[in-house]
């Protein structure tokens, strides 16, 4: 993880795990630098996490370097939740500091704790051993010292060595999935096996050796069965047939990954993949992805199936009104103009065809034929519900916690709807009864 003489710059937040990295860095001799982000998401309470790092520094005599950015801004730039947007600049901020610095390992404290609640989060989503695994020790130059501590035994390190830190009052809220798992559900688990962390974390480590072993073997397999062209893939079934089911899947993810960042599907999809029979095809409609088994190729293509269709869209969203509603559509042929003046300084809606569609992300679209009823565009609302492909009837609650929309911004998401079906969350799902395709003779365009 780190050898001697190595320089190190520290992620510094001011919390327990990395006030308590840094010292015992230092403690064991090595030369330790560190760097704060104030994200500007707390207010008076990040100004203060903020002071408390660099008279920690000045105290301590370290170099310590800090940056105060507007993650809520790049956050919405990007599209991503709060919680993603700040690892990215917290990681940039790391990279780019220890690089003009020439420091050769950047140390972040995640610990123990940290680890078994991502396994437990990715169990709950549904990950294979590769999700199970936990916070891998090393990742390039990002080391993380305290992986094998556990909280209790950080902060009884702090304790005895009478170390002041800051606490993140937010990290006892229990809206986000995260801290649920970690003040809820890992304390009730403890109930059944006091030594859960430990079980779980040692466990996770077994469960990473065995993906590294299939993951490596199926890179291997996969130079003799996969090509990749035009942005498709093609898995040649023949080739594998005498593979293990287990191989035949993780083929299937590593064709995915190759045109899908960050692929993520059930088991169930993934066991209908392997046994799709000629002809046959599905789809995904979270990543538009279509495998399709044409004479045993498996034809793997984001976004166009052979038909066209199209399965969702993935824009990102905004909007100004809390607890809106508007008409944009009366169940008959209307005249949109006038309704669309009134809301189109707000939302660009329009009636589109197929065939102008050029972006699918840059804004949502909806076939609305067979609907005679009148559709609104709204904001959420208790209880609303949107039925998704592959997955079932959604909670809109649980779309937004999964994606980790604050509370406030998911009142600023636009819900298209009529009275008594969802047909589309603006930026995040399509209905799957509302997908277009090349026969949707109505079209709906909704750019918020
Ligand atoms: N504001 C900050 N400034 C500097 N370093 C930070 C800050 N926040 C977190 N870190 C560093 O990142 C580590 C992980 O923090 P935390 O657990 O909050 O992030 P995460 O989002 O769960 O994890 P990751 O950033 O690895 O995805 C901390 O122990 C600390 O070393």
């Amino acid at each position: 993880m780190l050898s001697g003489g190595e320089s190190v710059l520290a992620g510094f937040s001011g919390g327990a795990d990395s006030t308590a990295l840094v010292c015992a860095l230092m403690s064991i001799g090595f030369k330790v630098c560190t760097a704060h982000i104030n994200h500007g998401l707390r207010g008076a309470d990040a100004d203060f996490d903020m002071n408390f790092v660099q008279n920690f520094c000045t105290k301590n005599n370290i170099k310590c370097f800090v940056k105060k950015a507007d993650v809520k801004k790049y956050a919405k730039e990007k599209r991503l939740s709060c919680e993603e947007a700040g690892r990215n600049v917290r990681y940039s901020y790391f990279y780019e500091t220890a690089d003009i610095c020439g420091i050769d390992k950047i140390a972040v404290a995640h610990s123990k704790n940290d680890s078994v609640e991502t396994s437990i989060f990715n169990f709950i989503r549904g990950a294979s051993s590769g999700g199970l695994k936990g916070i891998l020790p090393v990742n390039g130059r990002i080391v993380r010292p305290l992986i094998e501590c556990s909280r209790d035994e950080i902060e009884e390190y702090l304790r005895d060595k009478n170390i002041e830190f800051v606490t993140d009052k937010t990290n006892f809220e229990n809206e986000y999935s995260r801290n649920k798992i970690r003040n809820i559900i890992i304390k009730e688990m403890q109930k059944i096996n006091p030594s859960l962390i430990n079980t779980v974390f040692e466990n996770g480590k077994i469960l990473g050796e065995e993906n590294d072993f299939i993951c490596e073997y199926t890179k291997k397999t996969a130079e003799k069965c996969v090509v990749y062209q035009n942005s498709e893939v093609f898995l040649d079934l023949n080739k594998i047939k005498n593979e293990h089911v287990t191989v035949k899947k993780h083929l299937v993810i590593f064709c995915a990954q190759l045109i899908i960042n960050d692929f993520h599907a059930s088991a169930k999809f993934i066991n209908s993949a392997v046994n799709l029979t000629r002809g046959k095809k599905i789809y995904l409609g979270n990543y538009g992805l279509t495998i399709s088994n044409n004479y045993d190729i498996l034809r793997f293509k984001v976004n166009f199936a052979d038909d066209n269709t199209v399965f969702a869209d993935k824009n990102g969203i905004s909007g100004e009104n809390k607890g809106f509603e508007y008409r944009i559509f009366d169940g008959n042929d209307i005249n949109l103009q006038k309704i669309f003046d009134e809301i189109n300084t707000k939302f660009d809606v329009s009636f589109v065809s197929f065939d102008e569609i050029t972006d699918f992300n840059s804004a949502s679209y909806i076939c609305i034929d067979g609907i005679d009823e009148p559709i609104y565009i709204r904001n959420r609302r208790n209880g609303d519900k949107i039925s998704v492909a592959n997955v079932g009837t959604k909670k809109l609650k649980d779309i937004f916690i999964d994606r980790k929309i604050n509370p406030d911004e998911r009142d600023k998401i636009s819900v298209v709807a009529t009275d008594d079906k969802i047909l589309a969350v603006c930026g995040f799902a399509v209905g799957k009864d509302f997908f277009v395709n090349r026969e949707s003779k109505r079209i709906l365009m909704i750019k918020t």
